[in-house]
């Protein structure tokens, strides 16, 4: 497909959309959207067992799906991992690899994948640390014994291989990991081997991520179908290592058949850049483009109020309003000048004290209130609760909502919460248990109060009044930072503000992550101040359109 260059933005030359790539033919679409669907399904070992039963049910055999499935998985290690023909490891090149078989179908996918690397050149050795297994995997095991494969005596060799593939379990775990297969797993953590785990790192609980045992700490994770709720949990965040997925043509009709509307979705790039940028219509004007107002700031916190506002600037939000301490108005109008700014009167402190009466929250599409306020600002927070106003609570305001009266759930206009864990213990004690999910911790909590909940984290979930709950699958460790969630605050404002929808707050998160990434790429992890993070905000998103308008 020709492409022209327009201001530094691919364009089709047709019509001149940004997305060349909505000429393609319509099977490839098809293809194209059943991939991008495909990506923000998550779920349970009971899930997946339930929709390969309707495959197996439905007439596909037991052991061709093994087949196709350990097929993809070896094309995809020799991808990472080429075969060096001289037999010596040259960069990425590899020769030995090292198979670690469980008793169930993951030791099964295993034994088809050694097979097939070893037809491909590799040299394979094999460790099967049980010896009882399920039939399918005998059966592997014994022709592949019959090819010559050499199978180990002792697994601490495994550490002598140049990779190893862990197919040692899969979603089958039951039980914590103990004794001799525990030490095993632990020496091949304690060496430098990449590890390539199939479906999930044997040890981590399928649906919660938690270590049972122990587990192994991947390079990489090629996960099976669909992706595995444990693995977008932030405790198995040390055991994923870089995580893919292996699409082996479920079809989505036994998909929707298990999940129905899905309780949990991953956030994608195609999903939130169909909420961004968003759509400006040629005649409007800025009161049509939203109006937000921002309240924080104090004499102690007095920067915080700032990188809120510069989130929202970056929304394209058609006003911008921002309530302050009297104190810090002219520095505050400084630095956001196209602002209004309202000096409030202030305690001792410094912090608000209260907003003026002649301030009408109703005029507002959505109100920030939170950052920099510090615990004093209890008068202004029964203020924004008693308004007609969208809101979003972030910060020191979650702290004053913990001690507030409940008299503000279930509010009939939208509130947003954005806590991060210690918050949510704050405000939510019977909700924050170890056993719990962030995913459920944060759907119990949202049901509770009628509220959107956005639980902070590695990996950020947000749970919706319905039940449903998006998790934000990629961002970086150098958005924790102190401010850093000042600039998403200022987000999800500008956002909802113009949007009034609850999508704008997956896409603020997943904007935010990425504009992360996209700093940490250019400058380390080290160069994602928040400023700097808020002014790459619209060039993250830029090189982000522009990367999937040329793919
Ligand atoms: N639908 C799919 O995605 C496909 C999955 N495949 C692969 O199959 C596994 C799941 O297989 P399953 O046999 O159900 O479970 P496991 O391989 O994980 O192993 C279960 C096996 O292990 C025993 N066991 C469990 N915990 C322990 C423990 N702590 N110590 C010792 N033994 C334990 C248990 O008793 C069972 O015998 C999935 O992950 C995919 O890799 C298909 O190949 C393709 C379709
Ligand atoms: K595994």
């Amino acid at each position: 497909m020709p492409e022209s260059i327009l201001s530094g933005i691919l364009v089709c030359p047709i019509c001149m959309s940004a997305f060349p790539s909505h000429h393609i033919p319509r099977w490839q679409q098809r293809v194209q959207s059943r991939k991008t669907r495909l990506q923000q399904f998550v779920v349970t070992a009971q899930q997946m067992q339930a929709i390969e039963s309707r495959i197996f049910a439905s007439g596909m055999p037991v052991a061709a799906l093994m087949e196709k499935v350990g097929g993809l998985i070896a094309r995809r290690i020799q991808a990472l991992y080429p075969c060096d023909d001289r037999r010596s490891v040259v960069g990425h090149r590899i020769s030995q690899i090292g198979v670690l078989v469980g008793p169930g179908h993951n030791g099964g996918d295993a034994l088809v994948v050694a097979r097939e690397l070893f037809s491909r050149g590799y040299r394979v050795n094999v460790f099967r640390p049980l010896t009882k297994a399920k039939s399918l995997t005998q059966d592997h095991f014994q022709y592949l014994q019959s090819l010559g494969i050499p199978v180990l005596e002792n697994g601490l060799a495994l550490a002598n291989q140049d990779v190893i593939v862990d197919g040692l379990f899969g979603f089958g775990l039951e039980r914590p990991i103990e004794g001799e297969l525990k030490t095993l797993l632990d020496h091949i953590n304690s060496v430098s081997v990449p590890v390539v785990s199939i479906d999930i790192p044997s040890g981590l609980h399928c649906d919660t991520g938690q270590v049972l045992g122990t587990a192994i700490q991947a390079t990489h994770t090629l996960c099976l179908g669909l992706w595995k709720s444990g693995l977008l949990q932030d405790s198995a965040l040390d055991y994923v290592g870089q995580a893919s997925l292996i699409d082996f043509d479920i079809p989505l009709k036994d998909i929707e058949a298990v999940l129905g509307t899905p309780d949990m979705l991953r956030i994608t790039s195609q999903s939130a850049l169909s909420q961004l940028p968003l759509k400006r219509p040629p005649d409007t004007h800025k009161y049509r483009q939203g109006h937000a107002l921002l309240i924080g700031g104090s004499q102690r916190y007095a920067g915080s109020i700032v990188l809120v506002a510069r989130g929202a600037r970056a929304t394209g939000v058609g006003m911008l309003s921002i309530a302050v301490p009297q104190s810090l108005k002219s520095w505050v109008v400084s630095q956001v000048p196209e602002a209004l700014v309202i000096g409030c009167p202030e305690t001792d402190a410094g912090a608000i004290s209260h907003l003026p009466a002649e301030l009408l929250l109703e005029q507002f599409d959505a109100v920030a209130y939170g950052p920099g306020v510090t615990t004093e600002a209890s008068i202004v927070l029964q203020q924004v609760l008693e308004s007609q106003c969208p809101l979003v609570l972030d910060a020191d305001a979650l702290s004053l909502l913990a001690q507030a009266e409940s008299t503000w759930h279930h509010r009939s206009v939208p509130i947003i919460l954005t806590p991060h864990p210690g918050e949510f213990r704050r405000l939510f004690p019977d909700f924050a248990q170890a056993s719990l999910t962030k995913a459920e911790m944060a759907r119990r909590a949202a049901q509770e109060v009628g509220a959107i909940v956005l639980l902070k984290g590695a990996r950020t979930v947000i749970a919706d009044l319905d039940g449903s709950v998006l998790v934000n699958p990629e961002s970086t460790p150098a958005l924790a930072r102190g401010g850093s969630g000042d600039v998403l605050t200022g987000l999800i404002g500008g956002l909802f503000a113009q949007t009034q929808k609850s999508e704008a707050v997956g896409a603020a998160v997943w904007w935010h992550a990425q504009a992360g990434r996209f700093v940490a790429q250019a400058a380390t992890e080290m160069g994602v101040d928040p400023m700097t993070l808020s002014e790459q905000l619209l060039p993250a998103l830029q090189s982000i359109l522009q990367a999937e308008a040329s793919s």
